[in-house]
């Protein structure tokens, strides 16, 4: 017995994808190096449903480079269409897909929405992304209703007064300090500090325990998505945020420690900082709908 084509006759073709994850943080992956635009609001949420589409965190789409020394290009759209500026995680799966590809090998760059990335393939198949310099600036991140930069800052949100780190690595990250991530009141406080005025673009909410001055545990609170496995700019972020207070010792080397894995941050002398980590594969697919 033949298996039928499920395609009907004279339908146009689907759209190819690859569906990866790094750490848990699970991606689309389009190929637009033809020229083709990238996926409206709804498509992105039509892709991203987990029950009517393919099901990620985010669409990643993979275009021509911005600059002379990049390999190619990538853009980012979250589970709710809404685009982002940054995603680590993201970053290492495009790399991935690029090497797959034939398109880069070894150190290369790739140019996000935001900035260009150094990019390293690692021998345990991972890869290393400088992720850029963290900026504090309220203004940069933007936090409205603070002029001063500092290591933490009283925001009034539900009950209470939090002590918010606040950062952007590209994308606004907040960063609540917490005795037991587990515990933590991620949907609680994850979704009001969101939303909060403070944060006029929104935020990604990290609550992070330090373990020791190499060892942190995060769970991340994303913007347009909800809490997901892991967050690679949220790593950095609480790794920043952590280190300007001088808890842990990010010069070293920071394990980052997230529910779907483990991300290694570094801060280097010139400001920037480094996350090496997975990046894997897990099929390909044509989307018909
Ligand atoms: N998961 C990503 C961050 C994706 C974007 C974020 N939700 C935002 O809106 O800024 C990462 O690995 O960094």
């Amino acid at each position: 017995m033949t298996t039928p084509d499920p395609t009907p006759p004279g339908a146009p073709a689907g759209l190819r994808f690859s569906k990866m994850h790094g750490a848990g943080n699970d991606f689309v992956v389009l190929d637009l190096r033809d020229g083709r635009p990238p996926p409206g609001a709804a498509q992105c949420r039509l892709l991203a449903d987990r029950h009517r589409g393919v099901g990620c965190d985010q669409v990643l789409t993979i275009s021509t480079p911005r600059s002379a020394e990049a390999v190619a290009s990538y853009g980012i759209w979250n589970a709710d269409g809404s685009p982002s500026q940054q995603c680590g995680n993201g970053a290492r799966c495009v790399a991935a897909w690029l090497v797959r590809d034939g398109s880069a090998s070894g150190s290369f760059v790739l140019d996000s929405p935001v900035a260009s990335h150094r990019v390293r393939a690692l021998d345990d198949g991972g890869f290393e992304v400088a992720m850029g310099v963290p900026a504090f600036a309220p203004a940069e991140i933007p936090l409205a209703g603070f002029d001063a930069e500092s290591e933490g800052y009283a925001i009034e949100a539900g009950d209470g007064t939090l002590h918010v780190g606040a950062v952007s690595m590209g994308n606004p990250h907040a960063v609540l300090e917490v005795g037991d991530v587990d515990a933590a009141p991620v949907s609680e406080v994850g979704p009001a500090l969101q939303r909060h005025a403070a944060f006029p673009r929104q935020c990604n909410v990290g609550f992070a325990q330090v373990l020791d001055r190499r060892r942190i545990r995060l769970r991340v609170y994303e913007r347009g998505v909800g809490e997901t496995l892991a967050c690679g700019s949220g790593a950095c972020a609480a790794v920043a945020v952590l280190a300007r207070r001088g808890r842990v010792d990010a010069a070293a080397g920071v394990d980052v420690e997230l529910p779907g894995g483990t991300l290694r941050i570094h801060h280097d002398a010139d400001g920037g900082i480094r996350m090496a980590g997975p990046a894997a594969f897990v099929f390909e697919g044509e989307f018909n709908a």
